[in-house]
């Protein structure tokens, strides 16, 4: 499977596979670990590297080695790449870029979300054709699930997917995420949204390409989504694995039934193996094995 298969038009509007259709496909292949490429200045100084953009470089690189062709998805850490200015997004570039060659889906996580004047410029910036435009971008419902409309429209015209936050994974996040309106929390608003994005998805049987984000830590709360709405024609990427203390248990405990459509993403835990390539890798394939249902 490649990550990028079919032709294209000039707008990106080509015939690739769907998303959700290729991560169904990826998960199935390889076990369901996003591995996460968060080039930390801890990590990197304990790769033995640097802290600098040339250091950062080697780092992300070297995980795309590993990661590429051996996990389901990789979901770069776009934050961790701004930091070093025009050079670091033109690093994230070539790390899409090399993934994308691998025949890897990748994730880039950079939680946009704007009125839908400005998510449309979003939307442009990521999810149209490009050699370094990722599978998918994570996405901010908090200026309303309406507004990300630009950017889930042109995923689905482009075979692209996105992941919109619902419950996340810091103890933070209920404060907002489980507030009410009329007796819909924020959240389970947001899985509805995404529930009627997939419908046709799930006419055929297929999982969607409008993805959740839900905590692999957020425990029992998870009830309150009903994520049974979404049936199961929603992926939903799963952080929280490893650092933050989540793990099979904790995934099977959180989403119970939905499990075979959660993409389970881990970062720190595994990237502690680098830097030696095959020792990275094989965390990464440890993790994967893990964690399959
Ligand atoms: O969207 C995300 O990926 C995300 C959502 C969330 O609820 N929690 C969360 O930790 N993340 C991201 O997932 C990664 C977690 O990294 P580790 O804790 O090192 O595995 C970071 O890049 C976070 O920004």
């Amino acid at each position: 499977m490649t990550s990028g298969s079919s032709g294209s038009s000039a707008d990106g509007a080509g015939e690739r596979t769907p998303f959700g259709v290729r991560l169904r496909a990826a998960m199935d292949a390889h076990g369901p670990l996003c591995a996460g490429i968060d080039p930390h200045r801890a990590l990197v100084e304990a790769w033995g590297l640097p802290y600098t953009l040339a250091g950062v470089e080697r780092f992300a690189m070297t995980c795309a080695e590993a990661f590429g062709g051996q996990v389901a998805a990789v979901k770069p850490q776009s934050a961790f790449f701004e930091v070093f200015g025009s050079g670091g997004v033109a690093l994230l570039e070539r790390v899409v870029a090399a993934l994308r060659d691998a025949g890897t889906l990748t994730v880039l996580d950079v939680k946009r979300g704007d009125i839908g004047s400005t998510m449309a410029a979003y939307a442009d910036a990521f999810l149209r054709e490009s050699p370094h435009a990722p599978d998918a971008i994570t996405l901010s419902p908090y200026l309303g699930y309406e507004s990300l409309r630009p950017a889930i429209d042109l995923a689905h015209a482009t075979g692209r997917g996105v992941f919109v936050l619902a419950l996340t994974s810091n103890p933070e996040g209920a404060s907002v995420q489980h507030a009410t309106l009329d007796g819909v929390s924020v959240a389970r608003s947001v899985v509805s949204g995404a529930a009627v994005d997939n419908a046709p998805a799930r006419g055929r049987g297929e999982l969607g390409s409008v993805g959740l984000v839900v905590g692999a830590t957020v425990g029992d709360a998870v009830r309150r989504l009903d994520l049974d709405l979404v049936g199961a024609a929603t992926p939903v990427l799963a952080p929280g694995v490893g650092a933050q203390g989540a793990g099979p248990a904790q995934l099977r405990d959180v989403f119970g039934a939905a499990l075979p459509q959660v993409l389970a993403a881990s970062s720190r835990e595994v990237l502690g193996a680098g830097p030696d390539v095959r020792t990275l890798r094989d965390a990464a394939r440890r993790t994967a094995d893990a964690l399959r249902v």
